[in-house]
């Protein structure tokens, strides 16, 4: 497959970005290409709006596993691209899932003609960005009927170069937690205030007093993040608002302060609701493991990429993100790594545009990595 098959490939995904567990053109635009591979060797089930692909060994000992991310974000895009951008107006490949499923696919490509000595499985996962899939699809039939004894993937890494690659024995993400809470208390006109109970004024209270957990409660030299990206409430600037919602997420690299962080929102939150008499729930959405990678596979993958001509293998430091992959490491050895792409802006940013020569690169070197791994 050419470099301009697999940049089309990647257009055409950007411009159909889709929210967890609805990614219905998604799939159906990756079984459409997947149907057209050679499928003497391939064996397809769909899971959800996932899919997985079972290439067939010619000894079929043992089974890797490669998985890929399919999910977009809810960011109105702000790239400079003209002919592909995304046309769903609210969403965005912000987060390069687009790069990850077209790499999948483009290793796939190679092996539904070469057909190599064990088991390949590649896996299309939706809702990494929330709710999760991961953890339903592990627990799923389909799932365990084609299980894979080591299993890898990769995240797009704006920070770093093309021909990096960058990864590191253990912990890689932190354990994340959302975070949403709703409050509520007595609505009025703007000109009585002391009829009323002011939500606005409750949560802005709140959002600064969570932002001094990690300052104050969490130890210094371990590391956490309260974040608070969405604040609402009230319906026109005259009156005074009876709800209020913030949604936030909670990152922790070990679990003991992803405990005590959590215990300071309560206390926090029960300090609002005294202060402010008014009702608060929290709810704390979904929560994801950290990623930790197997130490002698990493040992193996950065020997392996050290040697390959065009790539610089870089050891980094634990990162704050989240990814669901971390519950496919809680129960099969494997390890995630970041592929430069070099980017001016980050995930999660709506003019975020990763240079696709990492695409190309990245389908070479995993097939060639899987290639031998799978002929060992
Ligand atoms: C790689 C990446 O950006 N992952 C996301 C995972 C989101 C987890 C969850 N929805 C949360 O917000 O806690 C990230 O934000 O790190």
């Amino acid at each position: 497959m050419n470099k301009e098959q697999l940049f089309q490939i990647r257009r055409d995904l950007h411009q159909i970005p889709e929210p967890g567990f609805a990614e219905f053109k998604t799939q159906a635009y990756l079984l459409r290409y997947i149907d057209s591979l050679p499928n003497e060797y391939l064996d397809v089930q769909t899971w959800e709006t996932g899919i997985l692909v079972k290439v067939n060994g010619k000894e079929g000992n043992r089974t890797y596993g490669y998985r890929a991310d399919i999910d977009g974000l809810p960011i109105v895009e702000q790239t400079s691209y003209q002919t592909f951008r995304s046309s769903h107006p609210e969403f965005m490949h912000a987060c390069g899932h687009d790069f990850h499923m077209t790499i999948a696919l483009g290793v796939l490509t190679h092996f539904a003609s070469h057909q190599p000595t064990d088991n390949l499985l590649f896996i299309f996962q939706p809702a990494e960005e929330g709710p999760g899939g991961a953890l339903p699809l592990l627990q799923s039939e389909e799932f365990k009927h084609w299980r894979p004894d080591e299993i890898f993937a990769l995240h797009i890494a704006p920070e770093y170069k093309v021909g990096q690659v960058a990864t590191k024995p253990g912990l890689l993400f932190a354990n994340t937690s959302e975070l949403f809470i709703d409050l509520k208390g007595k609505g009025g006109h703007a000109a009585y205030p002391h009829t009323a109970n002011d939500m606005v004024v409750a949560a802005s209270s709140l959002v600064t007093q969570l932002q001094t957990i990690v300052a104050r409660n969490v130890d210094p030299l371990d590391s956490g993040v309260v974040t608070i990206g969405v604040i609402k409430g009230g319906t026109k600037q005259n009156i005074i608002a009876e709800t209020a919602r913030i949604e936030g997420t909670i990152r922790s690299l070990s679990i003991e302060s992803m405990q005590r962080i959590k215990e300071r929102v309560e206390a926090l939150v029960k300090g609002i609701e005294v202060g402010y008499e008014c009702e608060v729930t929290i709810d704390y959405g979904s929560n994801y493991c950290q990623v930790y990678n197997d130490e002698a596979l990493i040992a193996d993958f950065s020997h392996y990429v050290s040697e390959w001509d065009g790539i610089e293998y870089i050891h980094c430091q634990e990162a704050m993100t989240g990814e669901d992959f971390g519950y496919f490491l809680e129960q099969i050895p494997g390890f995630m790594f970041w592929l430069g792409v070099d980017s001016a802006y980050g995930l999660h940013d709506a003019r975020l545009e990763p240079n696709e020569e990492a695409i190309p690169l990245a389908v070479s070197l995993l097939t060639d990595y899987l290639t031998k791994k799978a002929a060992s």
